[in-house]
């Protein structure tokens, strides 16, 4: 009998729907071949009651696996994309790309309300930089609340804190059956979402081929394409999830269109730029538009963010 693979992944509701997706997947391929699942608990899972962007720690939900990864405790270690820092540790890779779901975010509100229509001054929870910069773009009178947690734990805030509305990835909320509470996709001309969001990342050790092989069928080439543009513009800017940047990649008739927003904190100040290149190009397309970024005053605008929140690379 074969020897069993181990997936392993964080042990939160999201992750472990994710880890068992890709088991299924590698199930229907590889009858015969025995796969376990192994959740386990990251820096991230324990420090709960902190700002994400205040902890500041590059790897937070990584770390734990990647060194779990590197011992061979487990094969693979299943994450959400955008989780993952762009530097990865040596000796491990990203094994597969899975295909992306819609890669927005979405607004739930509590009384059926777009963004557009939310009253003026209304309460809005979210734990992420990025959004809050783009929303209080576009909406310089909402009230954003720092909120944490799986989304059970949100959407009991929203009630609690007696928030309006909340803002979450739509491939979470999705993920865990929850479509019934979206209220609104919020358009990509208003909010890009994060490097990544949306679509699984497999990291696996380099240079192990049995697993590199076996996940092929799970790589899906234009999300591939799209991310690598996207974090090689985030490696540049030397962005992490403590940073209010955002980027989507899209490949389309062959070309590859990729789009990158740094903005202030307070919504104040926001650069949105983009640019067209070939999928095979997906790197230098991402540097390339980090320079350009750079250019128009996105290292001003991102230094003031890292001291505002007191980050210390
Ligand atoms: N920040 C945590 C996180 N990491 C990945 C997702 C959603 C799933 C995905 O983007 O693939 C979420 C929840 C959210 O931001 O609402």
């Amino acid at each position: 009998m074969p020897k069993e693979i181990v997936i392993g992944t964080r042990d939160s509701q999201l992750a472990m729907w994710q880890a068992r997706w890709v088991l299924n997947q590698l199930e229907r391929r590889y009858p015969g071949q025995p796969f376990v699942l192994r959740g386990m608990k990251t820096k991230g899972d324990h420090v709960l009651d902190v700002a994400l962007a205040k902890i500041g720690d590059k790897g937070l939900f990584t770390k734990e696996l990647e060194i779990a990864l590197d011992r061979g405790e487990i094969d693979l270690a299943v994450h959400s994309m955008k989780d993952l820092p762009t530097r990865l540790p040596e000796g491990l890779a990203i094994g597969a790309f899975c295909r992306r779901e819609y890669p927005g975010d979405v607004l739930i509100s509590r009384r059926g309300l777009t963004l557009e229509q939310l009253p003026s001054g209304a309460r809005v929870g979210t734990s992420s930089l990025r959004r809050t910069a783009q929303l209080l773009h576009f909406r310089p009178d909402l009230h954003m609340f720092a909120i944490r947690g799986n989304l059970t734990t949100r959407l009991k805030k929203l009630e609690e804190l007696n928030l309006d509305a909340l803002v979450l990835a739509y491939a979470g909320v999705h993920r865990l059956g929850m479509d019934h509470r979206i209220t609104q996709r919020i358009p990509l001309s208003t909010c890009l979402p994060a490097v990544g969001q949306g679509s699984i990342g497999i990291e696996i050790r380099a240079g192990d081929e049995y697993i590199q092989r076996m996940l092929a069928p799970l790589d899906d080439p234009a999300s591939r394409a799209a991310i690598t543009a996207e974090r090689a513009m985030m490696k540049k800017l030397e962005g992490g999830c403590q940073v209010p940047i955002g980027a989507l990649g899209r490949v389309e008739n062959g070309r590859l269109f990729l789009e990158g927003v740094v903005a202030s904190l307070d919504g104040r100040q926001l650069i949105r730029e983009r640019i067209c290149a070939s999928p095979h190009r997906a790197e230098e397309a991402g540097a390339m538009l980090a320079e350009r970024l750079l250019v128009l005053g996105a290292g001003e605008i991102l230094k003031t963010a890292r001291q505002e929140f007191g980050i210390h690379e």
